[in-house]
């Protein structure tokens, strides 16, 4: 089947019925409910601009002839990663990067895995042939997918298998002759409940060791499988118009606990069972970080292109941009842009062709964006509202504009400098969505955890990091000092 419209998609969705719960009721069509109406129609409208920008979005199966979605692509040159990142670009384009997990960033993983030659054989050679078809099944269906890499926090100074209720967290306690039965719970799905199927794969960060191999698993399942329960958050989407809540009323993603009740998981579905050994080595032996990484480095460059523009509209509006300070922190947003930029221009261009035959963006200026971006983005949220200060709150609602009594007074009194009220209202509004809103505030959360704990990551690149060239560049320098060598008698 050719990549998917936006009606397929939302006809599968709606035929699947996942078992998603939200405020405490189960949830009977989940394109309707108010809690996701609105974000499945924001990815159906992604689906359809690979219809509308195919020349740009899609490319043609070598299996099938069809034409699919380009973020499946099992890159072979440079220009096919280059095409990659402008149909990732195009995407985070349509939500301003608002939407952290567009179906295009598990595609680029289930690529790597299914192109991973051998790798999941180690465990078991079905396993490899496994991962092979669901690449092959996901990219011609296009599938949209959820995923869920985290044990339960319930007391993170443990393994799992310490814990004081060793079943809370997802774990493997049957394998019979259908598959793996699986019990317990894994954070945190985004997109959970609107999504067809869920990948489950270990920490891409934390590594666990053999007592937690009943933990240690990799499959995928529709999200209709018996068994499977989401466990929506509270919507953020509180059904205002696009006007009062540009983002939060279009891409409020949802997230999800995700509860498997003995669920069957069938043997052609199994990546990894109960090898944590392999678990630890999934994302870095398949290159998956890597072009998963290409993803978000892609997507999170469009998003710092999206908010400086919204921070240089919001200046020009009311006249601040004059001022020496605004524009050094307007400059601040504009240097991570650039070094974004960078990043993946490098990591594009030293690309090289790895041990799948897969051309392998290079790791180093993408692992430093990663690990780096989580941190800035935090400082750029700052900036919005250090320079919309009091514009971030007096922003009446489209209602007001519309009213009889007080629509010319609100009109009047939020006039920028160049600009009338309705519409330097409606840009403050957006800036607000990104900075103070609990949309925008779920938006700074998911960002800097979004590819683990900064904190541990740090010290994983710390202690990777090749630091003797450095070293020992010093100590050569220091050497070249002309002096007179001293001899200390030892006392
Ligand atoms: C909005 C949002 C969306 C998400 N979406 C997804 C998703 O779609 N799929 C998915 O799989 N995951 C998702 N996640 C989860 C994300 O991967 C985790 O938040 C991240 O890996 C950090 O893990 P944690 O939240 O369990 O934090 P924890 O590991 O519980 O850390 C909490 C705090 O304790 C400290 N800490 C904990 N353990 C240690 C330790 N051993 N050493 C030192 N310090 C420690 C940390 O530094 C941190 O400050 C999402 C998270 C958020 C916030």
């Amino acid at each position: 089947m050719p990549a998917r419209t936006g009606e397929q998609y939302i006809q599968g969705i709606s035929k699947a019925k996942n078992n998603v719960w939200i405020h405490g009721e189960k949830v009977d069509d989940v394109p309707s409910h108010p809690a996701f109406r609105n974000i499945v129609r924001s990815i159906a409208n992604l689906y359809d601009l690979q219809h509308e920008k195919a020349d740009k979005m899609l490319y043609t199966s070598e299996q099938t002839g069809d034409k699919v979605g380009l973020s499946f692509i099992a890159p072979k040159t440079v220009d096919d990663l280059i095409r990659r990142r402008e149909m990732i670009s195009e995407w985070a384009g349509y939500t301003g990067g608002m939407m952290g997990r567009t179906p295009d960033y598990l595609n680029t993983s289930v690529m790597a895995f299914g192109t991973s030659g051998n790798f999941f054989a180690q465990n078991d050679p079905m396993f490899a042939e496994n991962a092979r078809k669901y690449y092959d099944y996901c990219r011609e269906n296009d599938i949209s997918l959820t995923h869920t890499l985290i044990h339960p926090q319930t007391n993170r100074s443990k393994k799992q298998s310490e814990q004081k209720d060793p079943y809370l967290s997802a774990r493997i306690v049957e394998k019979n002759k259908d598959g793996i039965v699986v019990k317990g719970a894994r954070l945190l799905a985004t997109l959970g409940g609107v999504t067809d199927e869920i990948v489950v794969f270990p920490s891409t960060l934390n590594k666990a060791s053999s007592e937690d191999d009943p933990y240690a698993m990799a499959f995928a399942i529709p999200n209709n499988t018996e068994g499977l329960k989401f466990l929506c958050r509270e919507s953020f989407d509180t059904g205002r118009s696009q006007w009062d809540h540009p983002l939060s009323s279009r891409f409020e993603e949802s997230d999800a606990i995700v509860v498997f009740d003995n669920v069957l998981v069938p043997w052609d579905r199994v990546f990894v069972s109960g090898s944590s050994d392999i678990c630890n080595r999934t994302y870095v032996e398949t290159n998956a970080i890597v072009h998963m990484a290409h993803q978000v480095i892609a997507k999170n460059t469009v998003k710092t292109e999206f908010v400086l523009g919204v921070i240089l509209n919001m200046m020009e509006s009311i006249g601040i941009d004059v001022f020496p300070h605004v524009k050094e922190k307007a400059s601040e947003v504009m240097l991570i842009l650039e070094t974004m930029r960078s990043h993946l221009y490098r990591a594009e261009h030293n690309a090289s062709i790895d041990k799948y035959g897969n051309m392998t963006p290079d790791f180093a200026p993408l692992n430093a964006a990663r690990n780096w971006y989580p941190k800035m983005y935090q400082r750029i949220v700052e900036i919005v509202k250090i320079l919309g200060a009091s514009g971030l709150m007096g922003i009446p609602t489209e209602a007001d504009f519309n009213a009889d009594d007080i629509g010319e007074l609100v009109h009047r009194y939020t006039q920028g400098a160049n600009i009338d009220g309705y519409e330097r209202t409606q840009l403050f509004r957006l800036a607000w969505d990104i900075s103070i809103s609990t949309f925008g505030g779920r938006q700074a959360l998911y960002e800097y955890y979004f590819f683990g704990d900064p904190a541990r990551m740090s010290n994983i690149y710390y202690d990777q990091f090749n630091k003797e060239p450095y070293k020992a560049m010093v100590k050569d320098f220091l050497q070249r000092v002309n002096s007179k060598s001293h001899n200390y008698s030892s006392v």
